[in-house]
């Protein structure tokens, strides 16, 4: 018959054997990819569910020891994110469950985890909508310093090379010139018949898909406010990706994009602004990618958190 105990004492269990031969302490032992599912509130009150990877560390300050308890970091990952919602107090009191769970073996435990949060995005004209999907990473960390949380996520926007822009104006210009003489009164039809014909844009500035990668840590007490954040950045660079769009939508995307020209410096910059004017935001690191169409390269910038008031207004 096998009982709990039978089974306990007829096993081996290698983790607890001394290890003689190949002994030294380890920065960080766990799983990772643990498949899980997730319950998390983006900021908007809803609860939502998402398939979530899970990885679950500790460290190992035993040199002696040859492993550490897998199992028990896994059984606490599934009883605490089954069943509660995902936020800073139980991380930590998730983390702190793995140290109990391994004393005398670690003094520091990590938790990340990783799933996409789906949004409903608004058309920027017509009453339609669709889904953004934004990839979502929690880091959380608790050592002798103490709890630390980060979370990570993108925005993808369009973005418009104003250098670009420039030497597209020129070409107008010049086409202008050669289409109308100098010195003949301008005829008011024709320049719009002009306006609106392939002549009136024979050069267009290059755009690119690009990226903005964020890693953010709320101040203590903060929820963990996604959707906040997404709509601070996607509004401070003007041009987000559109789900729905009609010819309406794509028009004002046009004109987004026209009056929100940007080397991947000025989108740093931008979303540099917005971040460090927001209270509930402790610390910031950013990383843009302009998926350049002029160039088989990306043109990157990466920004963090500024002084307050900005360089600029220092004297
Ligand atoms: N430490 C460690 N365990 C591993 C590894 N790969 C697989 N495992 C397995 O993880 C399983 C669970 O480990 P433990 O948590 O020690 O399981 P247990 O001894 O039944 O549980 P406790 O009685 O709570 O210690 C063991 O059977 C290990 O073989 C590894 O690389 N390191």
């Amino acid at each position: 018959m096998h009982t709990h105990e039978n089974t306990v004492r007829l096993m081996p269990d290698v983790a607890t054997q001394a290890q003689p031969h190949l002994a030294g302490a380890l920065d960080w032992v766990g799983m990772d990819g643990i498949e899980v599912p997730v319950r998390f509130d983006a900021g908007d009150g809803e609860v939502q569910r998402a398939s979530a990877q899970v990885g679950a560390f500790v460290n190992l300050t035993r040199p002696d020891r040859r492993g550490i308890h897998m199992s028990r970091l896994y059984l606490l990952v599934d009883q605490y994110l089954s069943s509660q919602t995902v936020d800073a107090a139980m991380l930590e009191a998730l983390l702190r469950a793995f140290l109990e769970s391994h004393q005398e073996l670690s003094d520091r435990a990590r938790i990340s985890i990783r799933f996409d949060q789906l949004v409903r995005r608004a058309a920027l004209r017509s009453d339609n909508s669709g889904w953004r999907a934004y990839p979502v990473s929690l880091e959380a960390n608790l050592c002798a310093e103490g709890f630390c949380l980060e979370l990570g996520t993108e925005v993808v926007y369009s973005s418009t090379c104003p250098a670009s822009a420039a030497l597209s104006r020129q070409l107008i210009q010049e086409q202008f010139a050669r289409d109308f003489d100098t010195g003949v009164p301008l005829d008011h039809a024709a320049v719009l018949a002009w306006l609106g014909s392939d002549k009136g844009i024979v050069a267009t500035p290059h755009a690119q898909r690009s990226v903005a990668r964020l890693l953010v840590r709320f101040v203590e007490g903060a929820p963990l406010n996604l959707i906040g954040l997404l709509d601070r950045v996607e509004q401070a660079l003007g041009t987000p990706v559109q789900t729905a769009v009609k010819r309406e939508d794509e028009q004002a995307f046009a004109l987004a994009n026209g009056g929100n020209l940007m080397f991947c410096e000025d989108a740093a910059r931008r979303i540099q602004r917005a971040l460090d004017s927001d209270a509930r935001i402790a610390d910031f690191h950013v990383r843009l990618e302009h998926q350049e169409s002029l160039h088989p390269h990306d043109a990157v910038a990466y920004a963090s958190k500024g002084v307050a008031g900005g360089y600029g207004e220092r004297s």
